[in-house]
């Protein structure tokens, strides 16, 4: 049978970029391929779920989008089994990625959130399409011209950032201060803010 380590599966709002406010079911995938030193999520606690069982709480909620998160969902080699399972019942997906591996064509939208605290992984990148980019905020003198060769190599419809939590406070001002500088030329700017509303309002 077909399992798949789940640490999570709720309805909510999506809480940032340019889907924010979207209704939508959450599925969080375990593990991870990296271990940022701000990560808020525990996606090592988990429990084994077969497809059916994913399927059939799935189908309690409301909503007809997912959004795929974790962890990162990447690595999961069975993954898309899962995703095919969805788009049969009609499910819009939208997954969240940190841009280390090849995302399945099943997905309808894709956030790729490439990280600059190991920016060393990500000379080559897998994966070169995103719907959108959202980088969270580091204040580091290499910081600007990590996000330009982002933009440069993810063609992208979005970028964003997005400031940073760490000891339950927001890196607003640094987050201010690099859109500012990344947008300075004041003609095709490309960056936007994207805050993690969901954490503002109190929601999962
Ligand atoms: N509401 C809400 N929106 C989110 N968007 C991405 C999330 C994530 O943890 O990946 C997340 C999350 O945890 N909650
Ligand atoms: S890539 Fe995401 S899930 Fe993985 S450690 Fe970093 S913040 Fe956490
Ligand atoms: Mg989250």
């Amino acid at each position: 049978m077909t399992q798949f380590n789940i640490v999570e599966i709720f309805e909510s709002l999506q809480g940032e970029g340019y889907n924010t406010g979207m209704p939508a079911i959450f599925i969080r995938l375990a593990a991870c391929n990296l271990k940022c030193p701000w990560c808020d999520t525990d996606f090592m606690r988990y429990q084994s779920m077969s497809l059916q069982h994913i399927l059939d709480i799935v189908q309690q909620y409301q909503s007809k989008n997912i959004i795929i998160t974790g962890g990162e969902p990447t690595i999961h080699k069975k993954l898309p089994l899962l995703l095919q399972k969805l788009k049969q019942k009609n499910y819009y997906i939208a997954l969240e990625s940190n841009g280390l591996g090849i995302v399945d064509p099943h997905i309808d939208y894709i956030a790729l959130s490439p990280k600059f605290h190991y920016r060393q992984h990500y000379p080559f990148l897998a994966q070169n399409r995103a719907d959108e980019v959202r980088i969270v905020v580091e204040d580091h003198p290499e910081f600007i011209a990590f996000c330009q060769k982002i933009e440069q190599h993810i063609l992208a419809r979005h970028y964003f950032l997005s400031p940073c939590e760490q000891n339950n406070q927001f890196n607003i001002l640094t987050t201010l201060q690099t859109l500012g500088k990344l947008n300075q030329h004041r003609y095709n700017n490309k960056w936007l803010l994207s805050l993690q509303t969901h954490k503002l309002a109190n929601i999962e």
